[in-house]
């Protein structure tokens, strides 16, 4: 049985102290039927972490290298310093304006799992890919990259993403049935790289325009194991909905 697991991605949102006075609310809300996480902005990281007793607290990215030349980029061992157990890597908005690539994503993806951090590993097609009927194909490309060479028994335990970047923040969230059958394409191509029984046990999150409406649809979907969130992730109301919707 996989553990669903729904995570508010914060982005460039939330000051250190508005992220500890929302975790202190809502982290008493959360139960076990699920994990519940929210990812934070660097800065607030340290302070979330040591909030949070039921909520895990994920990093929004990091860096291969462990130290180095590289201004403004914090490493995996600065996050295990802090004690962070999970982290974002190759989200859309990172792989369109900053960069990431799936070869840089595979890189991140190692380093974490060799500090044992959980990856979390966003995918996901443009519109214009999905309208030309390419979104399979993006999928499967993008998995080969970012799941590159790694051990089956670490991809069991990551976390991936399908965003599709239409979706994300438009408010044109993606039916069940493409999320479904697209979630269904990570795991068929995960079983293709890793085999049948890491398939089983991988968790593949749905994320774009998630909200307390439609969270239980799409958790009722056979390869949909949680939830990637953005906007519907920011105020403590709209939080504990969607924990009081999944339980
Ligand atoms: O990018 C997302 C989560 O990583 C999704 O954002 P929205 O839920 O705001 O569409």
């Amino acid at each position: 049985m996989r553990k669903p697991i729904i995570v508010g991605n914060w982005k460039m949102n939330k000051t250190i102290a508005e992220a500890v006075e929302f975790i202190n609310a809502v982290d008493p809300f959360c139960h076990d039927g699920a994990t519940y996480g929210v990812a934070t902005s660097f800065l607030a990281l340290n302070d979330a972490n040591k909030a949070a007793k039921n909520l895990i607290v994920a990093a929004e990215n990091c860096h291969f290298e462990d130290n180095g030349a590289f201004t403004g980029e914090v490493s995996v061992p600065m996050l295990e310093e802090i004690g962070v157990k999970y982290c974002i890597i190759g989200h859309s908005e990172r792989r369109q304006m900053f960069g990431d690539t799936d070869e840089t994503v595979n890189k991140k993806a190692k380093r974490l799992i060799k500090a044992d951090i959980t990856p979390i590993v966003c995918i996901g097609e443009t519109e214009a890919q999905f309208d030309a009927g390419e979104t399979e194909k993006v999928i499967r490309d993008q998995l080969t990259g970012s799941l590159a060479d790694l051990c089956p028994k670490c991809v069991e335990n990551l976390v991936i993403a399908y965003e599709p970047i239409w979706a994300i923040g438009t408010g044109k969230s993606a039916t069940k049935e493409i999320a479904q059958n697209c979630c269904h394409i990570v795991r068929d191509q995960v079983a293709k790289m890793y085999g049948d029984e890491c398939a089983s046990k991988v968790r593949v999150q749905y994320g774009g325009s998630v909200k307390p409406e439609n969270i239980k649809e799409y958790m009722a979907m056979e390869d949909i194991d949680g939830a990637l969130i953005g906007g519907a992730s920011l105020k403590v109301d709209s939080f504990k909905e969607l924990i009081e919707k999944t339980r």
